[in-house]
């Protein structure tokens, strides 16, 4: 967006009831590494000031756009689209083809249409994420699969809706506003005493998780809380017992999306009250520096994923990354393993492993720069490792075992890493070496994501390997008095 198009944003957010403080802060173009456009502080702003505020009016979702009314609740109910991000696609897609006649066009034009999200990189970028947690998550075939079962069913039906237009309602505009969606949206949940469907003086909507986030501010505004970070993904909403309310509370809030973010620089933040959604700084902030948003200081993958960039500080051990960097390592992975050491069958794993699952345990563990090992990953081992008499009592007890890193659990979860490792193509010190060189922004921040990941993996198996070192000789001795301890019994019961 050029100067003018900024200009011509601010007017039309400032018609519609939108207010800022002009003299305090400005949108400018910061270099790429620091997300682009953004907000500047144009002077010193102290602790606790209002920088914009937002009618919840403005901000874009199915509750504020028309369409649904237009199309019909009952259809709309009936196509699905009040699950998922469906249905907001569509009243993105309306929008912005019903062009000046909308209520959001100066806004719609301030939005991105090409994104450095692994959603849109060729199957070559793709290959370099080999291993990584992104691969199973971009989502593609499931946001294909609701356009197909979804978008193009509406579409079809009400072609006086529509029209004829393929332009503004092409699978690749889908998956356009999609991304918008997931890289720029909040959670902004209905005001408590709203009524049904949104209407009337009850105001609509509140923003974000009401919970830990609260912050006062003053009187006026006594729960205010944000959530920048995008909706999780839509598969996991789907899930959700109240989703069609969940659906509807993802929105679009105008302003507020121009803000970036970097781990750990947050210094403002959205609040609410009954009807503005509020931008206030949450530390002072000097004349020159970049106003930062938090999109919750997400691990690089999922940065990427989301947003299409990745955070690189400094980090104590003198190489650079994201401190909330993690890598996963399934609980299939662990399972084959157990097997693999112990020659189990795994007909005697089936019924712990669902009983596992019955109980709520994990089927994926994270590791992270911290390297404390998972406790679940732990338990799992124990309960994978228990003979038949002392799975049975852990069974009828109905607690899964102490998470205890013997050495036996120990050595498990080692081979078990040591295989994760394998996942990926190429080793660290390739994935150094390449860094150095000149690499297209895509690759980078695969190898970025990766390396990370594989850094982690070796620093944890460091970490395991010593305590092994340190454990075995206690866990002998340990064993032994176990052996004579049962002696003493057994010899004295006879
Ligand atoms: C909510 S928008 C922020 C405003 C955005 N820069 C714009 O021009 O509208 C999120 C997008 O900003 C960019 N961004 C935000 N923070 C960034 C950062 N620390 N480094 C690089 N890009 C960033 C990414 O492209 C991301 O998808």
């Amino acid at each position: 967006m050029d100067g003018e198009g900024t200009d011509r944003f601010l007017t039309w957010f400032q018609t519609r009831g939108g207010s800022y403080d002009a003299n305090s802060m400005g949108i400018t173009v910061f270099p790429p590494a620091e997300g682009g456009r953004g907000a500047i502080a144009l002077k010193d702003i102290p602790e606790g000031h209002l920088l914009f505020s937002i009618p919840r009016s403005l901000s874009l979702s199915t509750r504020t756009s028309t369409l649904p009314k237009v199309f019909g609740l009952a259809e709309w109910k009936q196509l699905e689209l009040h699950k998922g991000w469906a249905g907001l696609i569509l009243c993105m897609m309306w929008e912005a083809a019903r062009g000046k006649e909308s209520n959001w066009a100066e806004y719609l034009d301030t939005l991105p249409t090409a994104f450095d999200t692994p959603m849109f990189w060729t199957q070559s970028e793709l290959e370099e994420l080999a291993g990584t947690s992104i691969v199973g998550k971009l989502g593609k075939e499931d946001a294909e699969r609701d356009y197909e079962g979804k978008v193009r069913p509406a579409l079809k039906r009400r072609p006086d809706i529509f029209g004829q237009n393929d332009k503004f309602y092409s699978l690749e505009m889908y998956h356009t506003m999609g991304s918008r969606i997931l890289s720029r949206s909040f959670n902004v949940e209905k005001w408590e005493g709203d009524d049904e469907d949104g209407e009337g003086t009850s105001e609509l909507l509140t923003v974000g998780q009401p919970t830990d986030d609260a912050m006062d501010i003053d009187d006026a505004n006594p729960e205010g809380t944000h959530t920048v970070e995008a909706e999780t993904e839509e598969e996991d909403r789907e899930e959700e017992d109240d989703e069609e309310e969940d659906s509807s509370d993802v929105a679009m809030v105008p302003m507020a999306d121009m803000l970036n973010a970097r781990f750990g620089t947050e210094n403002a933040k959205l609040f609410y009250e009954k009807n503005d959604l509020m931008m206030i700084s949450t530390k002072p902030i000097k004349i020159g520096e970049q106003i930062w948003n938090t999109y919750g200081d997400l691990p690089n993958a999922e940065l990427l994923r989301r947003y299409g960039h990745v955070d690189l500080l400094p980090l104590p051990d003198g190489t650079t990354g994201n401190p909330s960097d993690l890598v996963e390592l399934s609980a299939e992975i662990i399972v084959g393993m157990v097997k693999e050491l112990h020659s189990q069958s795994s007909e005697g794993f089936v019924e712990r492993i669902d009983w596992w699952l019955e109980e709520g345990g994990d089927d994926v563990f994270e590791f992270d720069c911290e390297l404390d090992l998972p406790p679940a990953a732990l338990s799992l081992i124990r309960l994978l490792l228990l003979t038949d008499g002392e799975w049975n009592k852990v069974r009828e007890k109905g607690k899964p075992p102490k998470p205890k890193a013997d050495s036996d659990v120990l050595l498990v979860l080692e081979k078990a890493l040591n295989k994760r490792c394998k996942e990926y193509s190429s080793s660290i010190e390739d994935d150094e070496s390449r860094l150095q060189g000149e690499l297209t922004l895509n690759v980078r921040h695969a190898i970025v994501v990766r390396l990370s990941e594989k850094r982690i993996l070796q620093n944890t198996l460091n970490k395991i390997a010593t305590l092994l070192h340190n454990r075995k000789p206690q866990d002998n001795k340990r064993k032994a008095e176990a052996q004579s301890d049962s002696g003493t019994k057994k010899s004295k019961r006879k």
